[in-house]
């Protein structure tokens, strides 16, 4: 069964060129931005614009490759990729923004957001100054604009045909000039507050065209690790737009995200000025480092972690006694009679998996099992226990059959039925749904493996002997169809694990591994 893909969408991972100078400290720039495009989910790419030498503390040098290299960059990558957003970070001179500004109108990227980087944290600056005059061309190529206080000053002087404006002062004077650059441009402009003094760190999404102000508010986090905050938040919203498609909730998860680095940058350690955001910390809290199994990693290690049980479950008189036919009859009805008692409850765990299976295909499957282990197995056995010369090509002597018929509806479960079955019952009760999965398995996957070598003469010659005893019995094990079924549990278990956390991977674990140990004490209470 091919569950899981026709069940689960395939999640289209968002192409992302940042267009940005080179930060080599890792905090901001191009650094920044591609720990931050992955961090949210995208694919990351970078056409650099320039080289700076910095570091937490200051940018000691910058150089700009020329223009023509950073042009084939770009063509390069347009060339071949699809491009889902583009963010603009450094630009350093006019030059550069011509060049860009030029590939922009070529391209037609459906997402574009522009960070006017002009000065770093540390104060230094990173674009000419005579640059921010052709930064105007280029504003309305940009779906979205990024200025801190005082890049937004200079978007509103520039687009008020280079009349000096002086940074805001107030929160309502910085959201009346991003309402300005927004009218002027025609794209949203998000005002960030991170230089406004006071406890709070609010940004505003304005969009002139509609007459919008989303506000984000939130308390300023108590850090000296704000590098690069303005480069990482606006690849994220480039980002989370290209996956969302709506700015307002692409900008509040960018926020989120940016928070929670912000929060855990300190820790990272780098450098003694302004260090940097710790990009993937919520994932690296909520994800683990460590790779996932394969579930054919999981399916070997499982099943070699149960070798011992295997090996025992092999050696038990009453294995040896039913494959060599020597087994005693009443053992045998005995053990029928058990296994008829385990079946019907087990016929509940199984639907009790199935309710809780969390697609389709899981329930479906767990269903039709619970279905095969209630009619195939019952009716066997009850056919067994009364003696049907058809079913069992051996017939019983009529005598038998009373007792035979007796035995199953009147036992009682024994100790080691009784155990198995609460382990399974409480297991489903918990109601985690892969827990339970991996706690039926042994009941198919030990089956089919005893039946299959059972039938391969590996206990002997005498079980494949169509005279033995138990002959319909040890075909009913090697059922082709039985097999086809628990490599099909196999399969939704292990898939199960290999996309579980670690510790609900290990719970798994130990479920799947209590109830082998079940196996072995119920093959083993026949003949006890
Ligand atoms: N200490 C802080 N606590 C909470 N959020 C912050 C803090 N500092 C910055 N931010 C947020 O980080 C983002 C970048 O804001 P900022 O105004 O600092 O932009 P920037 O100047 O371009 O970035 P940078 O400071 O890296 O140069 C904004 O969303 C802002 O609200
Ligand atoms: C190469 C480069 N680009 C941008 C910035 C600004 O970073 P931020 O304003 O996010 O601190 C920087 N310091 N270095």
């Amino acid at each position: 069964m091919t569950a899981g893909a026709a069940t689960h969408r395939v999640r289209r991972v968002p192409r992302v060129l940042s267009i940005a100078g080179s930060d080599p400290s890792g905090g901001a720039g191009i650094q920044a931005d591609l720990k931050s495009i992955a961090a949210v989910g995208g694919y990351g790419m970078s056409a650099i614009t320039a080289l700076t030498a910095q570091n937490t503390r200051g940018v000691r040098g910058v150089h700009v490759p020329p223009a023509e290299f950073l042009a084939a960059q770009l063509d390069a990558i347009s060339d071949d990729i699809a491009i889902d957003a583009v963010k603009v970070g450094m630009l350093a001179n006019a030059e550069v923004i011509t060049v860009v500004a030029d590939w922009l109108r070529r391209t037609s990227v459906p997402i574009v957001v522009l960070d006017p980087v002009m000065v770093a944290t540390s104060g230094d600056r990173l674009l000419d100054p005579d640059a921010e005059l052709a930064l105007r061309d280029l504003l309305p190529l940009a779906d979205l604009i990024t200025p801190n206080l005082l890049e937004l000053a200079v978007l509103a002087g520039a687009v008020a045909d280079a009349h000096p404006v002086a940074p805001a002062t107030t929160w309502a004077e910085a959201i009346a000039q991003a309402e300005a650059v927004s009218a002027a441009t025609g794209a949203r402009v998000l005002a960030k507050g991170g230089h406004l003094p006071g406890g709070d760190a609010p940004d505003a999404l304005v969009h002139a065209a509609s007459a919008g102000v989303v506000e984000f508010t939130g308390e300023r986090i108590a850090t000296t690790a704000t590098h690069g905050t303005g480069c990482s938040l606006s690849s994220a919203v480039a980002t989370l737009q290209a996956e969302l498609g709506d700015w307002e909730a692409a900008v509040g998860e960018a926020r989120r995200w940016l928070r929670e680095s912000l929060r855990h940058g300190e820790a990272l350690e780098v450098g003694g000025g302004h260090g940097p955001v710790s990009h993937f910390a919520g994932l690296w809290s909520r994800g683990g480092l460590r790779t996932a199994p394969m579930p054919a990693e999981i399916a070997d290690e499982w099943w070699g972690g149960i070798a011992d049980v295997r090996a025992a479950i092999d050696d038990l008189p009453f294995i040896r006694a039913l494959a060599d036919g020597t087994l005693e009859r009443e053992p045998f009805l005995a053990y029928l009679a058990q296994d008829a008692l385990y079946l019907r409850d087990y016929a509940r765990v199984l639907a009790e998996a199935s309710r809780l299976a969390p697609d389709a295909a899981g329930q479906a499957f767990w269903a039709d099992s619970a279905h095969g282990s209630l009619v195939g197995e019952l009716e066997l056995h009850t056919r067994w226990l009364t003696g049907d010369a058809d079913a069992t090509g051996v017939a019983l002597p009529t005598e038998a059959d009373a007792t035979s018929a007796a035995l199953v509806f009147a036992a009682e479960p024994d100790a080691a039925t009784t155990a198995y079955l609460d382990h399974l019952l409480a297991t489903g009760a918990r109601g985690d749904y892969a827990v339970l999965a991996a706690a039926v398995l042994p009941c198919f996957w030990i089956y089919v493996d005893l039946g299959e070598r059972l039938a391969a003469g590996e206990f002997g010659q005498r079980a494949l002997d169509p005279e033995h005893p138990y002959a319909s019995w040890l075909e009913t094990y090697a059922d082709p169809a039985f097999a086809v079924a628990t490599r099909e549990a196999i399969e939704l278990v292990t898939r199960e694990a290999a996309a579980a956390t670690p510790e609900r991977r290990e719970a798994m674990r130990r479920a799947f591994h209590a109830s082998a140990r079940h196996e072995l004490a119920f093959f083993a209470a026949p003949l006890a």
